[in-house]
């Protein structure tokens, strides 16, 4: 029987660090989520006609991309031609293609594992997109216990364009799965299934990264901070980003190829540059302590966050101009009240393995993180200063209320921050249904739980989720 390949990443939530992670002075903490993409290939057969590629996302109504592959002359760069006449899906396109080049350079045994194409099926834990259409079609009402009762990557009942979005990083955990799953399957690398890489696997995964990260900003048109392909890689950490230099070149190659249609990036000038040491990017691991969890919370405040980035930096940048130390001031207070998060928590997981007893009466009584009112203090400001809504005061209402709750040790909006989201700390399980009675009898804006939790784990390859048997036909 063909084997089938599975690799699952993380989504992320961003801690600490939004748009400071932006700039490699300053580092961000991400932790991975429990909410995962899964991509899983097969081969198809060994036939000599056209090789063909088929991508399904059985999670939406337009799920579904097919290609022809080709190659260049010299056989060392791929070409996809899309078939059908649906929408494209350029995150997919883009990563295949630089993906089978890679591959093309470093597999030994390229072409047998290639056969006459590979069948892909790709699918994200419910949390990635908002569950509130489904349970108000099910009549059930926005509580972990009606999200637990979907069934596992439910339908969308959406197109890909149209899903509302939860913020976990739908896109990155997507590129990145793709990514391990395409080079674990021509066996240029190879995916641990548990935490514990071997050396081997820590280069390949590196690899990964790089590849996905090159990936993802070609497919966004950008080159964003990172964080979010990192997480999807080595879930929860403290991260610095990687200078953007280095992705310059091949990024410029890669768009003269899309103007002129012709293929401009191999294998060889991929492999140039990802996997070399090129790359100054940073992963230094932060967990949350033992029995320390993250609870999740999708907002609905009416209309959803603009893009902010572009518009605090357009501030920042106007501030140094006129008043260099006002806009470096900001930053810096923020870099040390998360720094000093990021203190507590190696403190505290230190405490947990060298002094167990210790550390469960810390933890008892444990209220609130000190970092976390310095953080969101610095934040407003910095909201308020830019004129850009990153914890607006719909939020900062909502927030207080999660930090009243006995139990709720730090609330903040991640990342950007905005009105989309929020996420807590606890210091176990059990606050749970006190927090949740916060959220569900919260009037000024509609707030849905999600399911996911923090996890540290990275790529993992897996065993195929039985819910996705249906979608490979012959099995
Ligand atoms: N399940 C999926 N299957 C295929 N492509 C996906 C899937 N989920 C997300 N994508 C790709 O990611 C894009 C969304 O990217 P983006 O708007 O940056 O979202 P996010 O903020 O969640 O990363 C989609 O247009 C699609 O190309
Ligand atoms: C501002 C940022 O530093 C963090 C944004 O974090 P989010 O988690 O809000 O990201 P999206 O998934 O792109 O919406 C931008 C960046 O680092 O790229």
């Amino acid at each position: 029987m063909e084997k089938i390949t599975v690799v699952s990443a993380p989504g992320k939530v961003l801690v600490a660090g939004g748009y400071l992670v932006l700039d490699r002075t300053y580092t961000g903490v991400v932790f991975g989520t429990s909410a995962r993409f899964y991509c899983a290939i097969r081969r198809v057969g060994t036939s000599t006609d056209a090789i063909r590629v088929s991508v399904r996302s059985p999670q939406f109504e337009d799920g579904s991309w097919n290609y022809e592959v080709g190659f260049t002359e010299q056989r060392d760069g791929c070409r996809l031609t899309a078939i059908g006449a649906g929408q494209r899906n350029r995150y997919v396109e883009v990563t295949i293609v630089h993906c089978l080049s890679l591959c093309l350079a470093g597999a030994k045994d390229f072409s047998a594992r290639l056969g006459s194409g590979l069948d892909i099926v790709i699918v994200g834990d419910n949390d990635f997109y908002s569950q509130r259409e489904q349970l108000k079609r099910a009549s059930l009402p926005l509580t972990t216990a009606s999200l637990a009762s979907l069934e596992r990557f439910c339908a969308t009942h959406s197109t890909i364009g149209d899903v509302h979005k939860t913020g976990l990083g739908s896109s990155a955990a997507m590129i990145t799965s793709l990514t391990a799953a395409l080079l674990s399957h021509f066996g240029v690398v190879s995916i641990p299934s548990e935490n514990a890489a071997s050396p081997a696997e820590r280069t390949g995964i590196r690899l990964v990264h790089d590849a996905a990260q090159f990936c993802h900003c070609l497919a966004q048109g950008k080159i964003g901070s990172g964080f979010d392909v990192s997480s999807a890689v080595y879930g929860s950490h403290v991260y610095r980003r990687f200078s953007p230099s280095v992705l310059d070149g091949l990024l410029r190659l890669a768009e003269s190829g899309e103007a002129s249609r012709e293929v401009t990036v191999r294998g060889p000038d991929l492999t140039c540059v990802l996997g070399t040491d090129r790359w100054d990017n940073d992963v230094q691991r932060v967990n949350l302590p033992p029995g320390f969890t993250l609870a999740l919370a999708d907002i609905d405040a009416g209309s959803s966050t603009p893009k902010l980035v572009s518009q605090v930096l357009a501030w920042r940048k106007a501030k140094a101009e006129e008043d260099l130390f006002l806009a470096h001031r900001v930053w810096t207070d923020i870099d040390e009240s998360n720094r000093a998060l990021i203190q507590t928590l190696q403190k505290l997981s230190d405490l947990a393995t060298a002094e167990p007893a210790a550390y469960e009466e810390v933890r008892r009584e444990c209220q609130a993180i000190p970092a976390r009112d310095g953080i969101r203090a610095y934040l407003r400001e910095m909201s308020k200063l830019a004129g850009v809504p990153i914890e607006p005061e719909e939020q900062t209402r909502l927030l207080d209320a999660c930090n009243a709750v006995s139990g709720v040790i730090m609330a903040g909006v991640p990342g950007a921050g905005g009105f989309d989201a929020i996420f807590c700390v606890t210091v176990d399980p059990s606050c749970r249904d006190a927090l949740e009675r916060v959220w569900s009898s919260w009037t000024e804006m509609a707030v849905a739980p999600l399911l996911a939790s923090d996890s540290k784990t990275g790529l993992m390859e897996v065993e195929l989720p039985p819910e996705l048997r249906r979608h490979f036909a012959w099995l």
